[in-house]
Parts: structure tokens; C-alpha cells; sequence
């Protein structure tokens, strides 16, 4: 198994805490802080995975993210605007464990060359995608990390994005094989996050509410609360 999903998997909190500059708008998310500061709250916090978004349409670049896999041991992965093979071997180059692959954005030969790429390179693919037949469309599933996006990319993630797609989702990506379906995208805090950790995601990807939370130890322990008291309710007779 893939070191990004192992590390994903075992994680008591399995949460992808991603990087980015600014969101769809332009509106900054680090907040005064550099890479680095928001690199080691992550760290304090365990973070099993980190993302980093190196596109530029949210102020990325690829600085960003070779200075987060030269600080840290933890399996990164790198959200761009992957199309090409060339860009796989650079992101191996900089230090990612997984990158990117937008089924919506990619013609439909571009998918499988794409996988192929990143598994020869020792790269996780982590395709994105927002309906059943790009699911069905994915090679070698079960080396995958298939995530939901609830947002869309294509007017830059501007929507409140759409949790409902994760959880009407969750059944196909499970049929399709991958070992680690994640939703991705506008999960705007812990009560959301709990709720699709507990409907089955074996991983979610948080940026903006975790990068614009004011304390992510108070953000952490509610969903620690909230999914000790979903494992409660569960197990109550
Ligand atoms: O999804 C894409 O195709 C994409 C490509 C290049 C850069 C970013 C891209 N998506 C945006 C994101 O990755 C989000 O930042 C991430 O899913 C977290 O979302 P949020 O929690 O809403 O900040």
C-alpha cells in the first residue's frame, strides 16, 4: 500500500490538512503566517497527510511545496493542474507522494497514461472526481486514492460546495475498488467533517476551515467529540 495511504488509513484523525495561499476569490487564508508556521501547526496536531496547492489560480507555487517536503517526513501531496507526464516526474522531483489528477479536466486517454506515471514514479494518483461515471473510468482503483470534489473547479471552487455529492457518492467509489475514498473540498467544520467520517470516508481533505479556524486544538476536540459520540450511538443497544 501506497506510504499516503497507509498514513491516511491509520490516522485517528484522518484529515489531509492542506496549504493554500488564497481561496477562489483571492481572499487570503495564511493569514500573516508563513509556509513553515502553518507546516508545524499541522505537525503539533499530527497531521498524517499534507496537501499543498501549488496552482496558481489560488497563489501557489512549486517553492511551496518543496519547502514543505524538505521540512517535513510526512507523505505531501501536491494539488495542481496535473495534464501531463512530465509534471509527474517533477512532482516526484519536489518531493510529493501523491498528486492530483482531475478527472474532469483530463480527456479520457489522459487518466490511465496519467496513473501509470505516478505508479511507476512511486507516486499515490489522487483522482478527484464529481460523478459515478468518472469513478468507473479509473485504473487501477485499488492503488487510487478516489476522492470527491463537493466544490467545482472549473468556476475555481468559488460554490459553497456540495457535501450531499459525497454521501450520495460513497457506495460507487467503494464498488469501484479504491482502498481510501476521501471527500474533498468546502467541509466548513468538525460537525461536516464527523458526519462524512462517519458515513464511511476513510479520509477528507480540509483547507480553508481549518486554515481559518482560530484554534485547530478546539476545532480537533469537537470532532473528536462528535465522532466518540456517533461510535455512542451506535453501539447503544
Ligand atoms: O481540484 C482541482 O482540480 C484543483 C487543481 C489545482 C489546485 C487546486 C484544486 N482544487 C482546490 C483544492 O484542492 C481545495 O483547495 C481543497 O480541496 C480544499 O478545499 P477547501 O477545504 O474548500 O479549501
Amino acid at each position: 500500500m501506497s506510504r499516503f495511504i497507509e498514513s491516511l488509513r491509520a490516522a485517528r484523525r484522518p484529515l489531509v490538512m492542506e496549504i493554500k495561499r488564497h481561496d477562489g476569490d483571492g481572499a487570503d487564508l495564511l493569514g500573516g503566517r508563513s509556509v513553515a508556521e502553518v507546516l508545524a501547526a499541522y505537525e503539533a496536531v499530527d497531521a498524517p497527510c499534507v496537501s499543498v496547492v501549488t496552482g496558481r489560480w489560488f497563489g501557489g507555487t512549486e517553492d511551496m511545496l518543496r519547502e514543505v517536503a524538505e521540512r517535513t517526513d510526512r507523505p505531501v501531496l501536491q494539488k495542481d493542474f496535473i495534464t501531463r507526464r512530465d509534471q509527474v516526474a517533477r512532482a516526484a522531483d519536489l518531493g510529493a507522494s501523491a498528486v492530483l489528477l482531475t478527472a474532469g479536466l483530463l480527456p479520457r486517454t489522459s487518466m490511465p497514461v496519467l496513473v501509470e506515471a505516478c505508479l511507476s514514479a512511486g507516486l499515490t494518483p489522487f483522482v478527484e472526481v464529481t460523478g459515478e461515471a468518472e469513478i468507473d473510468a479509473v485504473p487501477h482503483a485499488d492503488e487510487c486514492v478516489i476522492a470527491v470534489n463537493n466544490k467545482d473547479i472549473r468556476t475555481r471552487e468559488r460554490d459553497a460546495g456540495d457535501i450531499g455529492r459525497s454521501l450520495r457518492l460513497l457506495p460507487a467509489l467503494v464498488r469501484g475498488g479504491t482502498r481510501c475514498p476521501v471527500s474533498a473540498s468546502g467541509i466548513g467544520g468538525p460537525a461536516v467533517a464527523a458526519r462524512l467520517l462517519d458515513a464511511g470516508y476513510a479520509g477528507l481533505l480540509v483547507g480553508t476551515s481549518l486554515l481559518r479556524t482560530g484554534n485547530l486544538d478546539d476545532y480537533l476536540s469537537e470532532l473528536d467529540g462528535r465522532l466518540a459520540d456517533a461510535t455512542a450511538v451506535e453501539g447503544t443497544p
